[in-house]
């Protein structure tokens, strides 16, 4: 197997990564020559103290590692990604020169990593579940002005999980993180169809590093259920392998396509299921099967099916689709940073007729190229499955028809071409979402 270390030349912020089962008794010097004589700072909150800040609280204790405080927000109501929480926290932590440690998974690490940012510190994290690709990332996925958006931030300087923690926690959260995994395969698909359109040629060295790698880090869902160390290892690596990418690449497009953006559109609805907010990974895993599924409709249309004429009809002026974007988002405080993000990816009538013409020249390579890379819906249900993932939109409280509605708005959320961006301009999008709300396979 690939070992997470040789994946790490990637990452210019993380310096130092621990995974085992031994990391306390292996980490003090390295973790010394990060703090630099400076006293930590614990943020947690109640779950993920029990779960690995008391064991982090004793490390320090053992080894003399100073602690200038800890900071526990309490597990009831759910702690959010939502930017206040970026304010308390420099509020508590601007006072005193302390190097902050995130205890926790997606949400706290996020919140610690926009705040050390902010106030120019390095910081480190003790994972507490194999739950998302983003404690390694240079980027804080965070609810600000009410929009899902990545906030540029350096990653971690010092990453350790100890998997008896990570196999401990949640079986749920395992599950989501594997999604989240799992999804680099369809956000692959979007970075080919990107290409073909001459908008963002895939970095060889990172599609390699990640898409070589993926069936090996995601074969034995099962393994993960059963809590087998080395299935831990293994999603815990190809998860940070994702976030060291994005380290590199600057942006989150080696790890995020159009599943993510369907996924963003349903928690900035703040929906949620039996009174919970759904996790990140469980979102994403139905967005990848929408996905996929409006991949496989779309894509199998022969070209002499892309009706260039029609579709140039169709295509809003600059007005309409601002409009567009008002009548999604209005009420919401997304809505300049979104009309903004329109602005720049508006592409003119006569821009859209080059581009039709082109796609029609290049589609069954675009289709040959993606088929041969995307895993199959199918397929990619039974995985999710196996993995302990919802495969359907029920299983998280939405509805096939919600996630027909998401198609649109989720085209309009981010300036990355996908798989949306390819239905919407060719006039396809309609056609497609009654297919795949007819069939007898996707979504069911
Ligand atoms: N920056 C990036 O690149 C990325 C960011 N994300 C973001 O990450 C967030 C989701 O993170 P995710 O990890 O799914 O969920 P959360 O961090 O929100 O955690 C979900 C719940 O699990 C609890 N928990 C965590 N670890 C344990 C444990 N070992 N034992 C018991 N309970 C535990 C948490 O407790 P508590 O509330 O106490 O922490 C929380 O209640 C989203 O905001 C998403 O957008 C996702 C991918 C990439
Ligand atoms: O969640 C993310 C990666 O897993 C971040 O992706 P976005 O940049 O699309 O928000």
């Amino acid at each position: 197997m690939n070992s997470i270390e040789q994946f790490r030349k990637f990452a210019d912020s993380t310096k130092y990564l621990y995974v085992g089962s031994d990391i306390y008794s292996r980490m003090i010097s390295d973790f010394l020559s990060f703090t630099e004589g400076r006293p930590v700072y614990i943020i947690a909150d109640e779950n993920t103290m029990d779960a690995a800040g008391n064991r982090f609280l004793q490390f320090c204790r053992d080894e003399s590692v100073p602690v200038a405080g800890l900071h526990r927000f309490s597990a009831e109501p759910e702690l959010t990604s939502d930017y206040e929480n970026v304010i308390v926290l420099k509020d508590k932590l601007s006072g005193n020169y302390c190097v902050p440690v995130a205890v926790g998974s997606g949400t706290i690490n996020d919140l610690v990593k926009r705040t050390a940012y902010e106030l120019n510190r390095p910081y480190a994290v003790v994972a507490t579940a194999g739950s998302v690709d983003g404690y390694a990332s240079d980027g804080a996925a965070l609810l600000y002005n009410g929009l899902k958006q990545t906030l540029p931030c350096s990653a971690p300087c010092f990453i350790c999980a100890d998997t008896a923690v990570l196999s401990k926690a949640p079986r749920e959260m395992t599950s989501a993180g594997y999604a989240d995994l799992l999804a680099k395969n369809p956000a692959g698909a979007d970075w080919l169809i990107a290409d073909t359109v001459g908008l963002d040629f895939p970095e060889p060295d990172v599609w390699s590093m990640i898409q070589g790698n993926l069936p090996e880090w995601t074969g034995s869902p099962e393994n993960l259920l059963k809590g087998d160390s080395d299935a831990f290892i293994r999603l815990f690596t190809g998860l940070n392998a994702t976030g060291f990418a994005m380290q590199y690449m600057k942006r989150s497009r080696p790890a995020s396509g159009a599943e993510h953006l369907m996924s963003h559109i349903w928690e900035m609805d703040g929906h949620t299921f039996r009174g919970k907010h759904v996790s990140h990974g469980f979102k994403v895993a139905i967005g990848s099967l929408a996905s996929i599924a409006l991949m496989e409709t779309v894509l199998s249309m022969k070209p002499d099916g892309l009706q260039i004429d029609s579709a140039l009809e169709q295509w809003p002026s600059f007005e309409e689709k601002l409009a567009a974007v008002e009548k999604h988002f209005t009420g919401t405080g997304a809505i300049d940073d979104l009309l903004k993000i329109n602005r720049e990816k508006y592409i003119s009538h006569d821009e859209l007729k080059t581009r039709l013409f082109s796609l029609k020249d290049n589609w069954g390579v675009m289709a040959e190229k993606v088929f041969g890379h995307l895993i199959p819906y199918r397929r990619y249900r039974d995985l999710l499955e196996r993995a302990g993932c919802p495969v359907v939109p029920e299983a998280i409280g939405l509805t096939v028809e919600k996630v027909m509605e998401t198609y649109y708005p989720a085209q309009l959320m981010r300036n990355r071409y996908t798989i949306l961006d390819l239905a919407v301009e060719t006039a396809s999008l309609e056609k497609a979402c009654s297919r795949i709300a007819e069939s007898r396979l996707y979504l069911k």
